[in-house]
Order: C-alpha cells, then structure tokens, then sequence
C-alpha cells in the first residue's frame, strides 16, 4: 500500500493525561474507501484516538497525517472534507430537520442536497418534524446528516449506535454501507464485536493505549483464533474433545476408530468475542473453552 492510498497514517503515537498513559504507541493505517473500525473495551483509548484524528486532542508524540495533513495544524479546507459526528449535537431544538440540515450546509463550500441528505439517513418522513420531537435514534441519525452534509471524503464515528434498540442499530449499519458504497472512508469506534464484523472491512482492537491486533475480521479470527475443537462421544456415554490445529486428522482417526459414524462429532472454533476478549486480557482461557 501507497502512503497516498492512505487516508490516515498514525505512527507511534502517544497521549498522557497527567499520569494515565491513554495511547502507548498506537499505529494506524486506513485506506481511502475502506470502513475501519477501532474495537476495545473502556478506557482502551478509542476516543482519545479519534479526537486526535479529528485535530480536536493534542498528542505527546508520534506522527499523525489524516488526508495530508496533520490534523494539528489542518485549517478550515482540511476540516471541511472531514465529517464528524458528534456525541451530543446541540441543534437548536425548535428548529425541524429539514431546516437544520440546511442550516449546516451553509457552513460549507461544497455541502451535498440537503434534501437527498434527508432521505439518505431515513428521516424523509420526519423532515417536517422539529429536533426535540425526535427520538434518540432519529436523533443520532440527524447528526449523522449533520456529519455528512458537508459531502466529506472521511467520515469519523466515535460509537455511533450506542444507546440504539437492534432494529435502529441494523438500519444505521445500513446506512453506514450506503456511504461506504459512495466511496466515503469511514472510521468507526464500538464496543460492539458484531457491528465491528458486520461493518468493517479491516479493524484494530486497541486495549490499554496499544494496538493488539489489526486486519480484516475473518483474518483476525483465524491468526490469533487458534485451534479448533473436535468434539464428540464414547460409546459409553462420555463426552469427549480434543484440541488441535488439525481436526481433519482428528475426525480421520476417528471414523477409523468408530468404523464410521461418529457419535456426538462437533466440531468448534473460537468465535471473533473468544478472540477479542482473549486479546484485550479480558480472558485467560484458551479460545476453544470459551466457547463453552
Ligand atoms: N480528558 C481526560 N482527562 C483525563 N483522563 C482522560 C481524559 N479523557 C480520557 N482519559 C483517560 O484516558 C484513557 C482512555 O480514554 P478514552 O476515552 O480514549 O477510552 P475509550 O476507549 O474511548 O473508552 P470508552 O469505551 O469507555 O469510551 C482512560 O483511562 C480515560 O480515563
């Protein structure tokens, strides 16, 4: 990958608030076009990461460069081709939908149609509504409207459904491919394993202000998963399993033991949580037993 494919490159980059270390060297690489998400638990240093990379955090070391530039000295033209979603917009509340969204595309030179922004987040049918009638999650789509009016080549989300009822969350992801399949890079912090893995084409899971892992979901699970579980019956009732990097061997011996059929034959790997949960230290146990 070229430095100019990037859209963000972090290198050693360290942060301290008084005595907690909150990033202890994080490295970054994020393609244009690709959804990326930070996944770790509290305090891991996920916000911390992104408000740096939103020019809005200092840094105690380490280089940063988000669309060229470093966001610590990135100016009014580099901020305008970011989007940012803030936690708690303060829109004015007696103000509708429709009016707030092109009230904010006004702040910049080449906002998208306020309308079609409108209706790319679902609230075609709450344009006319003012902010204080909406609820949370219609709420948070009309920041999300208020992050991409600006047309943004580099959307940053800093835990985007949280608070979200399952049904929300689904449509939000959503709407989250659509930008992506408009070509917007997306950087996206959760808690949430299944919408890293949903949504994300690479991610990084960051624990304690270090990156502990980065790639592509399936590729995670598979390096740092570790091996799978065969499981299955002795004829007199005992279940059984075995741990191994090659169950294909295992169930072979097997079938030439049981002269075929094999009783209570399961076969397990770690699931992308055993995987997270091992490399953030929030568990001890191999990635075969968590399962169970
Ligand atoms: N303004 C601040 N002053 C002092 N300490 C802070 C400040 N902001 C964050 N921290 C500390 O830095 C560490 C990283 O915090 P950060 O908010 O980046 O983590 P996070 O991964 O976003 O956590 P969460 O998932 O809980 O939002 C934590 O130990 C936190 O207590």
């Amino acid at each position: 990958m070229g430095m100019a494919d990037e859209a963000v490159r972090v290198r050693g980059l360290c942060k301290r608030y008084g005595a907690v270390t909150a990033l202890d060297g994080v490295d970054l690489g994020i393609r244009q076009g690709e959804v990326f998400g930070i996944l770790g638990p509290n305090g891991a240093g996920k916000s911390t990461t992104v408000e740096i990379l939103q020019g809005h955090r200092s840094r105690d070391a380490g280089e940063v460069t988000v669309l060229g530039r470093d966001p610590a000295s990135g100016g009014r033209r580099w901020r305008s081709r970011i989007g940012i979603v803030w936690q708690d917009e303060s829109a004015p509340a007696e103000l509708t939908v429709r009016e707030t969204v092109r009230h904010f595309a006004r702040y910049y030179p080449r906002s998208r149609d306020p309308e079609e922004v409108v209706g790319l987040v679902g609230l075609e049918d709450k344009a006319g509504s003012r902010i204080k009638a909406l609820s949370g999650g219609q709420r948070r789509r009309l920041d999300v409207a208020l992050g991409v009016i600006g047309d943004p080549e580099l959307l940053l989300l800093d835990e985007p459904t949280t608070g979200f009822d399952p049904a929300a969350r689904r449509q939000f992801w959503e709407l989250i491919r659509r930008l992506a399949d408009e070509g917007t890079t997306i950087v996206l912090t959760t808690h949430y394993l299944d919408e890293a893995e949903a949504l994300s084409d690479r991610l990084a899971v960051i624990a304690t202000g270090k990156v502990v892992a980065e790639g592509a979901p399936a590729g995670l699970r598979e390096r740092h998963g570790g091996r799978a579980t065969v499981h299955w019956s002795e004829p007199g009732g005992g279940a059984r399993h075995e741990e191994t990097e090659t169950p294909t061997g295992t169930v072979a011996e097997l079938m030439r033991r049981f002269d075929g059929e094999i009783p209570g034959l399961r076969i397990s790997r770690p699931t992308l949580e055993d995987v997270y949960l091992r490399l953030t230290g929030q568990l001890d146990e191999q990635p075969g037993e968590a399962a169970r």
